[in-house]
C-alpha cells in the first residue's frame, strides 16, 4: 500500500459510515480472493467489496459463521493482509497496496489473536518479546525496560519482575493473552483488531479479559474491531455490531437495535443459535 492521500475521498466515494466522529479506521470496497496453485484451482471469495469503520473510542463487534471473511477482513484492517483492491484508510490517511504498510500503519493498528501461545515466541522470554516491540515502537533504549514493565502492569501481568524472565509456556493462557496485549499497547496504537481473542480461553478469564480490553479501550479511547463467532461477547462489549456472511457484511447496527430488531435472516438464526454465556452486567 502507499499513502495515496489525505483526504476522505475514498470513504465518499462508498459511503463507508464514520461512527465515531472525525477519526476513524476505515475500509472501503475491499476484494479480497484467494486462490490455490496446482491442477485443481480453487478461487475463494473472502471478502466481497466490504465498506466499514471503526471510531475512535469504539468497540464494533464483528461475527460470522466461520469462513465468512471475519479474520481476513480483520488483517486487512491491521495491514497484515494486502488487499486485492479497495482502501484502509487511517484518520484520514488513505493506505492502497503493498507499499503502503509502513511501520507508521502498523504503529497505528495493531492487532491480537485467538491464540496467545502462537503469537508470542515461544523461544524467547517475556522481556524479549516486549522488548523487542518497545524497541520497534521507537522506545529509546533507555526507556525500554521501564516501557516494557509499564505495559506489564497496564495488562495485570504483576508484579512485572516476576514475569520477565519467564517464556511464554511458563504463563497461564489469560497471561499469555495479556501479554500479547501488552505487546500492543507498547505501539500506543489508535485501533486495534481483536480476533477471537478470548475463544481459547476458560469461560471465566475471558471475562476478565474482556474487562481489560474495555478498560483499555477506554483509558487509551481506542478504536477497536472484535471478531468473535459469539454473540453475547459481543453484547458485553460492542457499541455496534457488523455481521458477516460468505464475505460480505449483510447487517449493521447499534448493538441493542440488532439483537432488538435483526434485519437479516442470517442475523435471525445467529441470536437463535446463541447461548448467553457473558451476560452485559457480569463483564460490567
Ligand atoms: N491464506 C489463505 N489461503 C487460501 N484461502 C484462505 C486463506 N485465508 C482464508 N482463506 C479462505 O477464505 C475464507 C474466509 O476465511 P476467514 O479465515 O477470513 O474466515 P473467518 O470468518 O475468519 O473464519 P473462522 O471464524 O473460522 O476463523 C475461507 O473460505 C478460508 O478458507
Amino acid at each position: 500500500m502507499s499513502v495515496v492521500s489525505r483526504q476522505d475521498a475514498a470513504d465518499a466515494a462508498t459511503g463507508a459510515r464514520d461512527a465515531g466522529g472525525g477519526d476513524a479506521l476505515r475500509l472501503s470496497d475491499i476484494h479480497m480472493t484467494f486462490r490455490s496453485r496446482g491442477r485443481r484451482r480453487r478461487e475463494v471469495v473472502a471478502v466481497d467489496g466490504v465498506s466499514v469503520s471503526v471510531g475512535r473510542g469504539e468497540i464494533v463487534g464483528l461475527v460470522g459463521e466461520s469462513g465468512s471473511g471475519k479474520s481476513t477482513l480483520g488483517r486487512v484492517m491491521a495491514g497484515l493482509q494486502v488487499p486485492d483492491s479497495g482502501t484502509v484508510t487511517i484518520d484520514g490517511t488513505a493506505y492502497q497496496g503493498r507499499r503502503g504498510i509502513t511501520p507508521g500503519f502498523h504503529g497505528a493498528v495493531q492487532m491480537v489473536f485467538q491464540s496467545p501461545a502462537a503469537s508470542l515466541n515461544p523461544k524467547m522470554t517475556i522481556r524479549s518479546i516486549l522488548g523487542y516491540a518497545a524497541r520497534r515502537a521507537g522506545v529509546p533504549r533507555d526507556g525500554v525496560g521501564s516501557a516494557v514493565s509499564a505495559a506489564l502492569e497496564e495488562v495485570g501481568v504483576t508484579p512485572p519482575d516476576r514475569f520477565l524472565g519467564r517464556f511464554p509456556h511458563e504463563l497461564s493462557g489469560g497471561q499469555q493473552q495479556r501479554v500479547a496485549l501488552a505487546r500492543a499497547l507498547l505501539h500506543r496504537p489508535a485501533y486495534l483488531v481483536a480476533d477471537e481473542p478470548t475463544s481459547a480461553l476458560d469461560v471465566s478469564v475471558r471475562v476478565q479479559i474482556i474487562k481489560l480490553i474495555r478498560e483499555i479501550q477506554a483509558h487509551h479511547r481506542m478504536g477497536i474491531l472484535f471478531i468473535t463467532h459469539d454473540l453475547s461477547v459481543v453484547r458485553a462489549l460492542a457499541q455496534r455490531a457488523l455481521v458477516m456472511y460468505r464475505g460480505d457484511i449483510v447487517e449493521e447496527g447499534d448493538i441493542d437495535d440488532v439483537f432488538a430488531r435483526p434485519q437479516h435472516e442470517y442475523t435471525r438464526r445467529l441470536l437463535g443459535s446463541t447461548p448467553q454465556l457473558v451476560p452485559p452486567q457480569d463483564a460490567a
